[in-house]
């Protein structure tokens, strides 16, 4: 297999491509200096095999319902990894991916196989699977996790139509984020690890009205009637994927507050499930013990309600796990020093790492509470899972070599 700069390539059919049955014709056919050929390996080492099992690359999925903080994530996340993360350099300007030294985030809203007009005509919602093309999503980023390059539709929501396709080298890290990255379990079986955002509804709806009312426009009724319109969908398609995932992050209302309507403190879950590979959950003082923390005293400054941690072990879809919580909000970041070296497992390079992202991304939605600490910490494990799948890689060749020399 020809082994090039995948920047010489260029896609080979420039046209708007309709269906995804062309697409997936087409896939592999780039045009290296005027041939056309198939597909591209990534290698970071010059003359080595393109299979070489070092240059694979680690899938990470992340599921959530839409407007429910994916975005946010993946820029705390990008950032763990150092340097921007932005849209491929050239192309679409409506596409929905991000490209960063590392990481390249594809949205898997880029797989919905039907357009906005034809999901109308055929009364079925972006949640539908019958709107997506899983064989596709499923051909792809397993040729991406084998190291080649593939051409990935690109679905516009700005326009509601599928565009042509952008192509996607094998980067480092794939970020495959959306509605169904647990969907199929052909996808679920490439993923190295998973993370489910778990917003309950009645915070969906007040960041649904925050956002949507306020920047976009939206009436309220129309809000409603699209989390309506939604909801029956969500349920059977979107939600069970939380039981497959490695860690869920889940958003409640506070338990702070006695009915609390206003849903701007939260009660955040960090659900981790035990036994993963190159995975450790986090802990709190003692691991695997139970423990409840208000760390509100002369280290930290807590205005009403406060701030509530709590640790244990619990059980999730039959399922071991140990749950980190956070109920309430901080009112001074650089403060979060003092929670961040109560916390065990949380894979950082140096000690404060956790709080100086924060502090970094201070102007993020939700780095005052749960959600931005736990979305940091999940990057952390991340890019530690990276380090250590990376490093068994390149020590398993090595220790190979050994044995036939010994032998
Ligand atoms: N942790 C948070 N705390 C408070 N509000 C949040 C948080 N995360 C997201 N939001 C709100 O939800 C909105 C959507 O967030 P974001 O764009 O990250 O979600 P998304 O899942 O990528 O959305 P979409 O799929 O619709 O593009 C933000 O503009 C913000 O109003
Ligand atoms: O659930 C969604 C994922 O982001 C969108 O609603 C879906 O992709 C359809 O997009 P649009 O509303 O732009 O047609």
């Amino acid at each position: 297999m020809a082994v090039s700069s995948a920047s010489t390539f260029q896609t080979l059919n420039p046209t708007p491509t309709k269906t995804h049955s062309e697409l997936r014709f087409n896939q592999n056919q780039l045009v290296h200096y005027g041939k056309t050929t198939t597909t591209t390996c990534r290698c970071r080492r010059i003359s080595i095999s393109c299979s070489a099992e070092e240059d694979k690359t680690v899938v990470i999925g992340l599921a959530a319902d839409s407007g429910c903080g994916k975005s946010t994530f993946m820029r705390r996340l990008t950032s763990v990894f150092g340097g921007a993360a932005e849209p491929p350099k050239g192309g679409n300007p409506d596409s929905n991916t991000l490209i960063s030294d590392t990481t390249t985030v594809i949205c898997l809203d880029d797989y919905h196989s039907l357009d906005r007009t034809g999901r109308k005509e055929k009364g079925v919602t972006a949640l539908d699977p019958r709107a997506n093309d899983f064989d596709l999503m499923y051909e792809q980023v397993k040729a991406i996790k084998e190291g080649t390059a593939v051409e990935k539709p690109i679905y516009n929501h700005v326009t509601g139509l599928l565009d042509p396709p952008e192509l996607i080298n094998p980067p480092k890290i794939l970020v495959i984020e959306g509605l169904h990255p647990m969907y199929d379990a052909r996808v679920r079986e490439l993923l190295d690890f998973s993370i489910y955002l778990d917003i309950s509804n009645e915070v969906k709806f007040a960041w649904k009205i925050q956002r949507d009312m306020a920047e976009r426009g939206h009436s309220l009724e129309s809000i409603k009637a699209s989390i309506e319109a939604r909801k029956s969908d969500f349920d059977a398609y979107i939600d069970p994927q939380k039981q497959h995932a490695d860690a869920v992050i889940e958003v409640l209302p506070t338990q702070l507050i006695p009915d609390d309507d206003e849903g701007k403190v939260l009660r955040v879950r960090l659900i981790m499930k035990e036994e993963v590979q190159y995975f450790n959950p986090v802990y709190l003082f003692d691991e695997g013990s139970t423990i409840s923390w208000i760390p509100c005293g002369r280290k930290l400054t807590c205005s009403y309600p406060g701030i509530k941690f709590a640790y244990g072990p619990d059980t999730y879809y039959g399922h071991e796990v140990s749950v980190l919580e956070m109920d309430g909000q901080f009112d001074r970041l650089d403060e979060l020093i003092y929670i961040e070296s109560h916390l065990s497992n949380i894979s950082t390079k140096f000690y404060g790492e956790v709080t100086q992202q924060m502090l970094k991304h201070a102007d993020f939605p939700g780095s005052n509470n749960g959600t931005g600490l736990f979305q940091t910490i999940i990057g952390l494990k991340i890019r530690d899972l990276y380090e250590q799948i990376t490093t068994t890689r390149t020590a398993a060749p090595l220790e190979a070599t050994k044995g036939l020399r010994n032998a």
